[in-house]
């Protein structure tokens, strides 16, 4: 990853990813991409070409940064930015399945367009947003991005059928979730999750997870192959 702020990313080495990279299964690497400046003030960004607010990380600072970086195996290199394709997470499975990816956090309104064009020439550049909404950089999107990614990895989550069976996975959302007490301030657990039948049980969860699916996100159903949806779905 390059960021002007490395310390942003200090999250990634807490928790379950800080095990996973203790565990040796992934390597986590941050770069200052300040250390690829030459001048006294160590400046990264200049004035927009054509006028405007704000300004624009410069090519000569990316570009010296992206030549190191992404030098050595091949790796994929992914941008956060709000103009990007949507990040889901069967773009999560996609880049759970690279070797090395390389992250480069912009900030100010962004970096200047030919640093993606001339990485484009050798690795494939991904322009992903998060969501429909402006942040100040790109580092908290890396946050999320790689958290998605590196829990898909094997070994990383205790129970592998939990990302199975998350949302997304079937292209659904998930539905509730309950533990105990079996009744807490006059709310009660639904029975069928304590009966015991676990075909009753899972036909329950389906039902809940494609009530709740219709009801937030009836688009993610459009989406679904023609075939996703068997008899007992349709019934609902
Ligand atoms: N929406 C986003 O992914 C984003 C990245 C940087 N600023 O916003």
């Amino acid at each position: 990853m390059v960021s002007i702020f490395p310390s942003y990313l200090a999250p990634l080495r807490e928790a379950l990813l800080g095990r996973a990279i203790s565990r040796g299964l992934l390597e986590l690497t941050v770069h200052d991409l300040r250390a690829w400046t030459h001048d006294v003030h160590q400046a990264v960004d200049d004035s927009p070409y054509g006028g405007g607010p704000g300004m624009v990380m410069r090519p000569q600072v990316w570009g010296d940064a992206l030549d190191d970086v992404l030098a050595g195996p091949p790796a994929r290199l992914v941008v956060p930015t709000p103009a990007g394709r949507p990040f889901t997470q069967a773009l999560a499975r996609e880049f759970s399945a690279e070797e090395r990816l390389v992250f480069a956090c912009g900030r100010y309104e962004g970096i200047d367009q030919r640093v993606l064009d001339d990485a484009a020439r050798r690795v494939t550049v991904d322009e992903v947003s998060i969501g429909d909404y402006v942040l100040v950089g790109g580092e908290v999107a890396v946050l999320a991005i790689v958290e998605a990614v590196v829990r898909l990895l094997p070994g990383v989550l205790g129970n592998p059928r939990s990302a199975a069976e998350d949302s997304f996975s079937d292209g659904l959302l998930e539905g509730p979730a309950y533990t105990r007490p079996e009744v807490w301030r006059g709310l009660a657990v639904p029975d069928v999750l304590r009966s015991g039948n676990h075909a009753l049980i899972d036909r329950w969860r389906r039902d809940r997870s494609l009530e709740r699916t219709h009801r937030r996100r009836p688009d993610l159903l459009e989406a679904l192959p023609a075939d996703a949806l068997d008899r007992a779905d349709r019934a609902l």
